[in-house]
């Protein structure tokens, strides 16, 4: 078998969703890809030539993605940074839900609906710790949510899950800030390297990261085969 099933986002979205096993690609035929709603593939983006075999069995981009990783040698403590509590879930959930317009879990192959619910999961399960292991918050001098990053700890690695700004709260170094108190929050584990990833096409937050010193490592294409007697 060259597909191996995603649990979590399969009961989330209601779909059969697998992802194919780049080992076994040899292996994958177009009757195992019909088994499922939909197959996902993550491959480097210089591979040309698993890009032209997924190609020839149907898959098709569904989007690029970028890898960064921050070397974090030392941090400051970010003022007006708090630890999300569960009273904050609503409005987070709120906000979340509408804030990730570039995503690869976007139509034809998800109903915008779910996506915005998926997020607003994502940023509940970082408050309780289910997913992600916390979620920061930058306070405005109202006390009213500007931001957020949520944050897990894998692989002696900080990852940042995700970061949102309000739309009325930006271009005001919010992101900055809420940045350095991840950074901040990856030293005090002691840790030392930030990973993050976002779409290719996210030109705001990779300004974002390049200017705070991250380095990009990799990019990745997303290509998707959906089965044509389903969803
Ligand atoms: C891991 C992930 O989740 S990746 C996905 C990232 N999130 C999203 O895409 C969700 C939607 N987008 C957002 O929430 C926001 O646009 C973010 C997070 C990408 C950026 O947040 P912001 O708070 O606007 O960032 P910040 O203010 O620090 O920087 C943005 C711009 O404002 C400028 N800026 C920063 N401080 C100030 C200031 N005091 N006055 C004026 N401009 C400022 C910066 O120079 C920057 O400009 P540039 O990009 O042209 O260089
Ligand atoms: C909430 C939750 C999710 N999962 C699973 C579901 C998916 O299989 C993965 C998350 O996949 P990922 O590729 O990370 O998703 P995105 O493409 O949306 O994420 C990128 O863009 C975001 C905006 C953000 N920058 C993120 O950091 C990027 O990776 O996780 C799960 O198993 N359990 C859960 O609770």
């Amino acid at each position: 078998m060259a597909i191996n099933a995603l649990t979590w986002e399969s009961d989330f979205f209601s779909q059969r969703i697998g992802k194919v096993d780049l080992t076994q690609l040899h292996r994958l035929t177009p009757t195992e890809c019909q088994a499922w709603d939909l197959v996902q593939a993550k491959i480097p983006s210089g591979d040309y030539q698993t890009l032209d075999t997924l190609s020839s069995l149907g898959f098709v981009l569904a989007e690029g993605e970028s890898q960064l990783e921050m070397a974090v040698e030392s941090s400051t403590r970010q003022p007006g940074i708090r630890i999300a509590r569960p009273t904050h879930i609503p409005l987070l959930r709120e906000l979340a839900s509408k804030m990730f317009t570039e995503s690869r879990f976007r139509a034809p192959w998800f109903e915008q609906s779910l996506t915005e619910q998926f997020y607003a999961q994502w940023i509940e399960n970082a408050v309780l710790g289910t997913f992600d292991h916390q979620c920061l918050l930058s306070l405005d001098d109202r006390g009213t949510i500007a931001g957020f990053i949520s944050l897990r700890e894998a692989d002696s690695t900080a990852h940042i899950g995700l970061l949102g700004v309000a739309r009325s709260h930006r271009g005001a170094g919010v992101g900055s800030q809420l940045l350095l108190a991840a950074a901040d929050w990856t030293r005090t584990k002691g840790l030392t390297q930030l990973h993050i990833a976002t779409q290719l096409s996210n030109v705001a937050a990779l300004r974002l990261y390049l200017r705070h010193g991250a380095r990009l490592t990799t990019t990745s294409y997303w290509l998707y085969r959906k089965s044509n007697d389903s969803i």
